[in-house]
């Protein structure tokens, strides 16, 4: 069983990748894909191999075009003690002086082992790993809604992932929000914090990583950081619901919406990325084609017929 939440007449496995650490599914009846942390035992903490996992889902799911949204949860419950989890943040056991290690620090990982995207321990940086930022930042940036589902814990880094993502549903019995950083000194100074400002205001998202209070989904949502608290067994298949209303709508207003979010709080790249797409789209016109042509032929370009619209 994935998860007791997960309904397996809705999804079907991806199963180009070799993925320990995650669970990756499409769904039967939409462009909607479900990339779960599988880590409850340890409330889905990640190490290395489950960011490089989740990173290549991600990047795979960005990459089709079939694809209009992307669930991001956690499977569960505890098998040693029912608890549920979206994700605790860093594995702190394989923690080391300069970041996250695979597993022994010396580049080889007996759990993960011949299972692991980067198994061959060759490739593994001896140095430890931060590379959740980059999966925050690729959330960020991967041209579709990213729906963060939460069925218990978001916490730490768990908790700043659930902040990067679009939408953000939660179990209301079961979902909980904590920043635990600057009790193991770490600290979140990008979206994490910044951006969570941004949703909830500067006074209260300094309470969340200054005091490190647990609050409900009920009380996240009423903060502005959670769309909406659902009944626990209704969790997955409402946030398939969502999917399916946002698949329905235009794939490019739905992109160019987000990076319009997006543009403002991210400088030169939001402009880079929001401009990339407006790029995409004037070479969908015939004024590009005929500055193609026109290279191509060897003469000056005609722009004549092209109205300076206003
Ligand atoms: C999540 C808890 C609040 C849950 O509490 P509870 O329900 O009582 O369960 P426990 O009994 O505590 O836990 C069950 C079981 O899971 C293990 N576990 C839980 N969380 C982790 C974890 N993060 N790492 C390793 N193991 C974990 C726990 O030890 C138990 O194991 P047993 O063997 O059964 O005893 C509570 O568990 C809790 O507070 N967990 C720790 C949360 C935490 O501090 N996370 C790390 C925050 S720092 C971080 O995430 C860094 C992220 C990052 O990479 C980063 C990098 C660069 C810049 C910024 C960041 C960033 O901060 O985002």
């Amino acid at each position: 069983m994935v998860s007791d939440l997960f309904d397996p007449e809705q999804w079907e496995a991806i199963n180009e990748f070799d993925f320990a650490d995650i669970t990756y599914h499409h769904a039967t009846e939409s462009g909607t894909v479900r990339i779960a942390f599988d880590r409850p035992a340890v409330r889905n903490a990640f190490r290395p191999q489950t960011v490089d996992e989740l990173y290549d889902a991600l990047d795979h799911a960005k990459r089709q075009t079939d694809v209009g949204c992307v669930l991001l949860t956690g499977n569960g419950p505890s098998p040693k003690d029912g608890g549920w989890a979206f994700c605790s943040g860093g594995d702190q056991s394989v923690r080391g002086g300069s970041g996250y290690e695979y597993n022994d620090g010396d580049g080889s990982d007996a759990e993960a082992g011949e299972d692991g995207p980067e198994s061959n321990e060759d490739e593994r940086p001896k140095t430890g790993r931060l590379h959740i930022l980059e999966v925050q930042r690729l959330i960020r940036h991967i041209p579709k809604p990213v729906i963060c589902v939460v069925p218990g814990w978001a916490v730490g880094g768990g908790h700043s992932l659930h902040v990067v993502c679009d939408l953000t549903i939660a179990s209301s019995e079961h979902a909980q929000f904590l920043q635990t950083d600057p009790d193991v000194a770490s600290f979140d100074g990008g979206f994490g914090s910044a951006y969570l400002a941004k949703q909830i205001g500067q006074k209260k998202a300094r309470e969340v990583f200054f005091l490190g209070k647990t609050y409900s989904a009920d009380e996240a949502a009423e903060m502005g950081m959670v769309n909406e608290a659902v009944p626990h067994e209704d969790l997955e298949s409402t946030a398939l619901e969502w999917a399916e209303t946002i698949n329905a709508k235009s794939p490019t207003a739905i992109r160019m919406l987000k990076y319009g979010f997006n543009a403002t709080d991210d400088g030169m790249v939001g402009q880079q990325v929001f401009a990339g797409e407006a790029t995409r789209l004037a070479y969908m016109t015939d004024e590009a084609q005929e500055g193609r042509e026109a290279f191509m032929d060897g003469r000056e370009p005609d722009f004549s017929d092209v109205p300076w619209h206003y």
